[in-house]
Order: structure tokens, then C-alpha cells, then sequence
């Protein structure tokens, strides 16, 4: 299977699928193809060419409208033959009609247990809200914002003391494992989205 990632910044979960992806051992059944970023000089860029993985950047303010710059980015993803996206780290919210293009082939990591703690800033909404354990979520991407279907969760304690930046350091050292074991159930066909009862079947 072909991989495109889109990224907007450092790409420490684009480096995760990197690692994965180009050592054979893990038999994750995909490569990366291309990497696509709504930002340019973002160190996530680099991460790609150091690994030789082509790259393109796609600002979002060269374009008029959301949908513009949405079937930008598909055009490149077709063009490169792509059949699984991810989106690590990228913070564009993706329009209706990019979002059923690739719906059930879509995947998006996010820095906190979901159905909690959706949008922006999740680390420091657990921080506010007093939980003692936060985590990551890797789900399936519908138009509805971090609410698709849940294909893996990983815990992490929250600790006395805890910032926004030690949580998200902490919760960055299970998403490195997760989100290449949620893409790998996917390119495997161990799972997969059931568009009509958008519910996730698995393969046993
Ligand atoms: N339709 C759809 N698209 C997404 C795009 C990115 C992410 C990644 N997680 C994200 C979740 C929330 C945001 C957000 O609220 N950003 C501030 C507004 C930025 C903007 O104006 O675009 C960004 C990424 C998830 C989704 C998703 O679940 N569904
Ligand atoms: N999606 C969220 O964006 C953050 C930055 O990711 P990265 O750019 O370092 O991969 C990560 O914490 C991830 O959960």
C-alpha cells in the first residue's frame, strides 16, 4: 500500500511511521510515497528528505477557500498513487468533500484519549480537567472533528507537577508505537471501515 502524510510542523509522528515503514522487519505492508505540509521550513520536511521520501508544501493561504486547498493536496495524493492518508501533526481542519474522498482511508493521531478531550491544546485540557491518565488515540478521520472510528488507544499517567510540555513529551513516547500499529492494521486489511454502518470490522 501507498502512504501520504500530511504534516504542518515537527513530523515526530511522521519520523514514527518513517522508522517503521523502511525497516523491513516491521512487515507494516505500506511505504511512504509522499509527504505533504500546509508549511514550509517545518522540521518535518527535513525528516522526509533525509529518509528520501519526496515532499511537497501546500499553503493554505495561496488558496481562496478551504476546499480549494483540500483538493490540492487530493491531487497530489492521486498523483501519487497514495491509498491511505495520515495526518501527523497536521492542524488544517480537512473540508466535507476531501474527507469522503478518503473516508475509511483516512487516519489521524490524536494527543488524548477520544471521545475526551477533542480540538486543540487536548494535553492541556486533561491537565484542567484533572484526570490522572491521558493518552493517545489513533481513529479513522470523518468530518466531524476527532470523532471517527477508534482503531488503537495507549494510556500514560499524568503526574504531579505535570506541564503541557511533560505530558506531551509523555504521550509522544506511546503515539511513536501507535500510530504505526494503527496504519499497519489498516494496510493489512485486518480492519477495515464499513462505510454504510460506520462501524470498524475486524478480520479474526
Ligand atoms: N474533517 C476533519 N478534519 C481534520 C483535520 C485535522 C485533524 C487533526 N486534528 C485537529 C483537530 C483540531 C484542529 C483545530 O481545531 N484547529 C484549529 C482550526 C484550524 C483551521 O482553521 O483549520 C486541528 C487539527 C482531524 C480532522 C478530523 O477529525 N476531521
Ligand atoms: N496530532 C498531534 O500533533 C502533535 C505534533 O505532532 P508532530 O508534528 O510532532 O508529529 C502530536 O502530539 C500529535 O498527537
Amino acid at each position: 500500500k501507498r502512504v501520504g502524510v500530511l504534516i504542518s510542523g515537527s513530523g515526530t509522528n511522521l519520523q514514527a511511521l518513517i522508522d517503521k515503514t523502511q525497516d523491513p522487519a516491521s512487515n507494516m505492508g505500506c511505504e511512504i510515497v509522499v509527504v505533504i505540509s500546509n508549511k514550509k521550513d517545518v522540521e518535518g520536511l527535513k525528516r522526509a528528505e533525509r529518509a528520501g521520501i519526496p515532499t511537497k508544501v501546500v499553503s493554505h493561504t495561496d488558496f481562496k477557500s478551504r476546499e480549494e486547498f483540500d483538493m490540492a493536496c487530493h491531487s497530489i495524493l492521486e498523483t501519487e498513487r497514495v491509498d491511505i492518508v495520515c495526518l501527523a501533526g497536521f492542524m488544517r481542519i480537512l473540508s466535507g468533500p476531501f474527507v469522503r474522498l478518503w473516508r475509511g482511508r483516512m487516519l489521524n493521531i490524536h494527543p488524548a484519549l477520544l471521545p475526551l478531550f477533542k480540538g486543540t491544546h487536548a494535553q492541556k485540557q486533561a491537565l484542567e480537567a484533572g484526570v490522572r491518565i491521558s493518552g493517545c488515540t489513533v481513529h479513522f478521520v470523518e468530518e466531524d472533528v476527532d470523532a471517527g472510528a477508534i482503531l488503537v488507544q495507549k494510556i500514560v499517567p499524568i503526574k504531579h507537577g505535570d506541564t503541557e510540555e511533560t505530558l506531551q513529551e509523555r504521550i509522544k513516547t506511546v503515539e511513536r508505537d501507535a500510530f504505526p500499529e494503527g496504519l499497519k492494521m489498516v494496510a493489512n486489511g485486518v480492519v477495515y471501515l464499513d462505510l454504510s454502518t460506520n462501524r470498524l470490522v475486524w478480520r479474526d
